[in-house]
Parts: C-alpha cells; sequence; structure tokens
C-alpha cells in the first residue's frame, strides 16, 4: 500500500470522528492548536488552511502518532478544498494587537479576513459548526452572521465567538484567590470580548465564595485586561497564543462531544441572543447536536455586576453596529 493509499483508507473511516478545519492555522494560535486539534480521539480529519506556511506546519504536525489525519491548504485559491464537508470551522486568522492597541484597533484589517474566509464557509461548509477567535470578537461574530444572511445559509446555533480564555483566565484568578485548584472553579463571564465588555459574574462563580470589594475590584480589573497584560509581557511580539490555543481547543471539544450526541454540554460564548437588547451577548448556553440547544438567562446580577452590564451596553452596541454595517454598507474599495 501507498502512503496516499494509507492516508485514504485512514481518512475514510479507520479513525471515526469528525472533520475540522483551521484557518490561520499557522499563526502563533494557530500552530499550538492545530497540536491539540491533532491529539484529539474526536477529530479524524484536520485541514489547515492559511495564506503563509502551512506546508511547513503539515509537515512538521504530520509525524506526530495521533490518528488524525492533517492536511494543509495554502492561500485563497486552496480555501474551498480546505472547507468541503467540515464538521468544525475554527478561526484564529488575523493580525494581533501590539503595547498600545485596543482590539477594535485591529478591525480594517482583520474585518476583511473574517468577511472572505465566512464566505468560503457559506459556500463549501454551511452547517458547520463556526468557532471564530479573530479580534474584535464583538464585531467580527457579527460580520460573520451578516455574511452568512447574505448567502442565505444563516444559523444562529451554528455560530460562536470564542470567549473561552475569559473564563479561563477567571477560573485561574479566582482560585489564586481562594487558594483552591482551578479545575475547581467555574466562573461565568457574560458580554462580549474587550475591556469593560468582559463582564465576570464573580456571585456566580463555584465553589460559592465572599470575596472582599477588594478582591472583587482586583479579579474584575484583572479579568478584563488579562489579554493586555500579555500583549504589554510580549512587547509587541503578538499577544495570547498558547493560553488562547488551550482554550480554543477546550471549547472546540466541547463543541465534537456536543455533535457527538454527550447531553449537558454548557460553555460560555459570544452568540446570537435576546438575554439583553443587544443582538450579540456572551452568555451560557447548552450545546447539542445542531449547535446550541439552550440560552440560558444572565442569573441573578449583584449591584456591582448590574452596574458593569449597563456600562458595558453602549460600547457592545457600537461594536456589533460596526460589523453589521460593513457588511451591509461595505467602504468603498480604495482607488
Ligand atoms: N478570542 C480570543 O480570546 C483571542 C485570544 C487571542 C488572540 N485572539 C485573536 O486571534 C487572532 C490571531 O492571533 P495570533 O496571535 O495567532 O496572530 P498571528 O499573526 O500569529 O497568526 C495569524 C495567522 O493568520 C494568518 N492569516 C492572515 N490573513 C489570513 C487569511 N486571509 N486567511 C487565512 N489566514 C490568514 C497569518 O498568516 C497568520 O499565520 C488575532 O486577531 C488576535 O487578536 C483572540
Ligand atoms: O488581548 C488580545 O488582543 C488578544 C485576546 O483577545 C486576549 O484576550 O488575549
Amino acid at each position: 500500500m501507498t502512503g496516499v493509499e494509507r492516508e485514504a483508507t485512514r481518512a475514510r473511516g479507520a479513525a471515526p470522528g469528525f472533520k475540522v478545519a483551521i484557518l490561520g492555522a499557522a499563526g502563533g494560535i494557530g500552530q499550538p492548536l492545530s497540536l491539540l486539534m491533532k491529539m484529539s480521539p474526536l477529530v479524524s480529519t484536520l485541514h489547515l488552511y492559511d495564506v503563509f506556511n502551512t506546508p511547513g506546519v503539515v509537515a512538521d504536525l504530520s509525524h506526530t502518532n495521533t490518528s488524525a489525519v492533517v492536511r494543509g491548504f495554502l492561500g485563497n485559491d486552496q480555501l474551498g478544498p480546505a472547507l468541503d464537508g467540515m464538521d468544525l470551522v475554527i478561526i484564529p486568522a488575523g493580525v494581533p494587537r501590539k503595547p498600545g492597541m485596543t482590539r477594535d484597533d485591529l478591525f480594517n484589517i482583520n474585518a476583511g479576513i473574517v468577511r472572505t474566509l465566512i464566505e468560503g464557509v457559506a459556500k463549501h461548509c454551511p452547517r458547520a459548526i463556526i468557532n471564530i477567535i479573530s479580534n474584535p470578537v464583538n464585531s467580527t461574530v457579527p460580520i460573520a452572521a451578516e455574511v452568512l444572511k447574505k448567502a442565505g445559509v444563516y444559523d444562529p446555533k451554528r455560530l460562536f465567538g470564542v470567549t473561552t480564555l475569559d473564563v479561563v483566565r477567571a477560573n485561574t484568578f479566582v482560585a489564586d484567590v481562594i487558594g483552591v485548584d482551578p479545575k475547581m472553579v467555574d466562573v461565568p463571564v457574560l458580554g462580549g470580548h474587550a475591556g469593560i465588555t468582559i463582564l465576570p459574574i464573580l456571585s456566580q462563580a463555584t465553589p460559592k465564595f465572599t470575596f472582599t470589594d477588594k478582591e472583587v475590584a482586583y479579579l474584575t480589573n484583572r479579568i478584563q485586561n488579562g489579554g493586555t497584560e500579555v500583549v504589554e509581557a510580549k512587547k509587541g511580539a503578538g499577544s495570547a497564543t498558547l493560553s488562547m490555543a488551550y482554550a480554543a481547543a477546550k471549547f472546540a471539544e466541547s463543541c465534537l462531544r456536543a455533535l457527538q450526541g454527550e447531553s449537558g454540554i454548557v460553555e460560555c460564548a459570544y452568540v446570537d441572543c435576546e438575554v439583553t437588547e443587544l443582538p450579540f451577548f456572551a452568555t451560557k448556553v447548552r450545546i447539542g447536536r445542531s449547535g446550541i440547544e439552550e440560552i440560558y438567562p444572565l442569573g441573578p446580577l449583584n449591584a456591582h455586576e448590574r452596574e458593569g452590564l449597563e456600562k458595558l451596553k453602549p460600547e457592545l452596541h457600537e461594536s456589533i453596529q460596526k460589523g453589521v454595517k460593513f457588511v451591509q454598507n461595505p467602504p468603498a474599495p480604495k482607488s
């Protein structure tokens, strides 16, 4: 049997599992995320797409003796084959922040990248579950929704903005304060994914703990500025990549377990919902075989959290509108 035949046999069904594409797979998040997905027993086929260096990443990753078959796709001409038949598409493509920048400063470059990639998803795998990582998430998810609507294939149950890193950070920082293993902690983080739109709900944290006002102020500030903490520590060399790959793999794994039929999978994610008057909001969702099966209300908030909620709404509204307008009234091309 030739190598190609052997690969075809494995891809055909020797390893049962899902087909997953990572768009932006050669980047700082994309590479460790590709490794983590290659290690997942739930993945049978892993497609790595980027505009740069995918052959190198695939050559490297394909030597790992896990059962997923990995294939590389380079440049826009190969976007279609990269997406054909995928069950889950994870998108970390786009530029990261440098010190002094906000996530919204990435809009001008990343909005167009996400639009093009989602046009590909609409055409080649419109039923796939989509996990968007590219910033500004508060705007790129509405962009994706508008592109899918334009193509007539929008299913809000299948589109997720990945905010898992906010939950991962919240769990870690809270565990440090209360002195337990971070694995035991679960803190819902609602709202969006930028500065004050990141709303940790410490009053709903498990295990139950009574935080002092000083601890609430410290934790809220650290969780809201966790991304900036990493951007500043990296001094111009990018933003969070390893913790993001960990968070993205955790979220993707939840989506795949749900697709496989496992029940009771609940995650926070930035989704199309009506838990507030805003059209998108990060909240707890239950994921099942067809995507989101239940959207949970925000739950009881204390006075401090209610104040944070009201404060974040204008900024989140503006970011959502900016994304929607980018697709509905695209800026004129520069001559
Ligand atoms: N949601 C979150 O919590 C979260 C966390 C961390 C980073 N991010 C965001 O993720 C994005 C990626 O960050 P990174 O550190 O991996 O950046 P990076 O620059 O290291 O990697 C980005 C990759 O995207 C690729 N790319 C660029 N244009 C593309 C296109 N049109 N099609 C396919 N691939 C393309 C690049 O070639 C590169 O390999 C940034 O926007 C960053 O802000 C989000
Ligand atoms: O902070 C960033 O720019 C990247 C990401 O959104 C993060 O939260 O780490």
